[in-house]
């Protein structure tokens, strides 16, 4: 691995070591003639609490792992501000986040595909899923088996979540062999981003294999400010190290990959971006393009929990000292059982109308609950279904607030905004409450402890939703790709009306898709290298 060199022009400069960005560091430097820098915000992301899977919980929130960006007032839910968890690390997010391996239905990608976007239906997509994928069943047409990162099955099945899934077919959701095919419906034990009880976050997966590579040069604990342009050409960029500034130059392109927050605040204290946007942050435009920071869109999720009986689950395995140190001890000897397993286990992809062109929502359930989000866990045995709207209608922002790169963006996601979303806060519940009740769950006598069974108009249902909904952690869309006045990139991943300067990351999705966005971003960064390899060796990818 190379050190970093002032004098030195690199071949290609990128902004952010997070999910996406180890993908193209592999896949750049694969050709021995380039020079690649990679510029990561926070450090090598190594330790126990990364690796063990359910370590999340001590990742998130602290400052040596997490930006810890903190949402504006949301309007409607009653003005509250969310923290927005996003790795600070080598990995980024895939270095913090839940694991699990989802790709979305056809139907995201054919639509992206539909608004103009060649090259991104779900037939052309595949391809690059797979590339990247080590499944662990071989001999699967939809899946990878030879690339580096591993996706596998879980290694904990709680009885309650077996039975649920049997009342969840009970209540005529299709039992699905396989809900990353392209058609998600129905309901699954998730598989994960995990190899051999370890975290196989893109790091560990793409980088840490290839780090010794002299023409690859990884710069981390650096702050990136912005690009620099000769006229509209992309030329370098202007980082920080210690507070020392820094400045890097670009022979071919400079790559945004600073993720969904992240990238929109470089380009705007770039001069790129709504100019009322840059002018309120005191930033002199280069470039008007009003799309930058725009189309904001997440998965926010709502919880129902109950508590059951006759079972055991985390609460009662990991609720005490003894049961955690048991938990540890067992994860320490095998790398097994609970802590090595995805904190959410169990999925269900559904329909909540007949006329939905794919599943509208997604049920994640796992194996604990706890009165608050993220908090100590309740004494007893519990589960928890967090449900998340798959297609939102209701869209934010996040723009800059300050030329100053330490000062965080403005992260406003309006969730509820619309009533379409609203009315399906109120069917989640509904649906979580219909399987719970199914036969199948009758054994463990569930009790509704979150709602609660006296919530039940829809006014008091959208009162819990307006005070519990929350971020799924899946933000995409503010620079994206597309060929209307609000897009940011074309099909290719290129800044439109600029040159030498593309992202590459989980904000140029058109639409959000329907599930988890790691693995989609993965796919994304795996095409990125195909376009940047072609325009650069003039040979199309077969
Ligand atoms: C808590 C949590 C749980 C999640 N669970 C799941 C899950 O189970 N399954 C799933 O599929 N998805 C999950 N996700 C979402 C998924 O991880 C993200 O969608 C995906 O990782 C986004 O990839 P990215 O490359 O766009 O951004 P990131 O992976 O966040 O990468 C951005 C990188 O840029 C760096 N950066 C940002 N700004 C700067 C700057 N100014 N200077 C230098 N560096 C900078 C960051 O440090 C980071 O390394 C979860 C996310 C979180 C946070």
């Amino acid at each position: 691995m190379g050190a970093f060199e002032r004098s030195r022009t690199y071949d290609y400069i990128m902004m952010g070591g997070g999910t996406a960005g180890c993908v193209l560091a592999n896949r750049l430097s694969a050709d021995p003639s380039v020079e690649v820098l990679m510029i990561e915000g926070g450090g090598e992301g190594r330790g126990f609490y990364v690796d063990m899977p359910l370590g999340l919980a001590f990742l998130i929130g602290r400052p040596q792992y997490d930006w810890l960006y903190k949402g504006e007032p949301e309007p409607y839910l009653d003005g509250r501000r969310m923290p927005l968890p996003r790795g600070k690390m080598l990995g980024g997010s895939s270095a913090i986040n839940g694991l699990i391996y989802v790709r979305g239905h056809a139907y995201d990608y054919n639509q992206w595909a539909q608004l103009g976007n060649r090259g991104w239906s779900w037939e052309s997509v595949l391809p690059y899923f797979k590339r990247s994928e080590a499944f662990h069943h071989p001999g699967s047409e939809a899946h990878g088996t030879e690339g580096e990162w591993s996706v596998s099955d879980p290694n904990v099945r709680w009885e309650a979540l077996v039975a649920y899934r049997q009342a969840a077919i009970e209540q005529g959701i299709p039992a699905s062999d396989d809900y990353n095919s392209g058609d998600n419906e129905g309901v699954a034990f998730f598989v994960a981003t995990i190899k051999n009880g370890v975290r196989h976050s893109t790091a560990r997966a793409f980088l840490q294999p290839i780090r010794h590579r002299r023409n690859l040069t990884v710069v981390t604990n650096a702050l990136v400010d912005r690009v620099t342009f000769d006229g509209k050409r992309a030329s370098g960029i202007i980082f920080s190290i210690d507070g020392q500034s820094q400045e890097a130059k670009a022979g071919r392109e400079v790559i945004l990959s600073a993720g969904a927050y992240g990238s929109p605040a470089i380009l705007e204290r770039s001069g790129v971006g709504a100019p009322d946007v840059l002018s309120d942050a005191g930033i002199e435009v280069l470039h008007g393009l009003p799309g930058v920071g725009e189309n904001l869109q997440d998965h926010w999720h709502i919880r129902v929990q109950h508590r059951l009986h006759n079972t055991h689950t985390l609460n009662t395995r990991g609720g005490t000292r003894l049961g955690r140190m048991l938990l540890g001890m067992q994860y320490l000897a095998t790398k097994r059982g609970p802590l090595g397993g995805s904190p959410t286990l169990l999925g269900a992809f559904i329909k909540t109308s007949p006329d939905a062109p794919a599943p509208d929502i997604q049920i994640h359930v796992s194996g604990s609950t706890s009165p608050s989000f993220g908090g100590a866990m309740h004494p007893f045995p519990g589960i928890t279904s967090s449900v998340c709207i798959l297609r939102p209608e209701s869209r934010g922002h996040c723009h800059v607030a300050d030329r100053d790169p330490s000062v965080q963006p403005r992260i406003l996601h309006n969730f509820l905004k619309e009533e379409a979303d609203r009315e399906i806060a109120i069917r989640s519940v509904e649906a979580v409450r219909r399987i719970v009740a199914s036969s199948a769950m009758d054994r463990f006598e569930p009790e509704e402890i979150l709602p609660t069974a006296a919530v039940q108009s829809r006014d008091e249902l959208l009162d819990y939703a307006r005070r519990t909904v929350n971020t799924t952690f899946h933000p995409v869309g503010t620079c994206k790709m597309g060929r209307d006045r609000m897009a940011v990139v074309d099909d290719r991943l290129r800044v439109h009306g600029l040159s030498g300067l593309r992202v590459v990351d989980a904000s140029i999705m058109p639409a959000i898709v329907s599930g988890n966005t790691q693995a989609p971003t993965v796919m994304i960064a795996e095409k990125a290298a195909d376009f940047i390899r072609e325009e650069r060796t003039g040979v199309q990818a077969a």
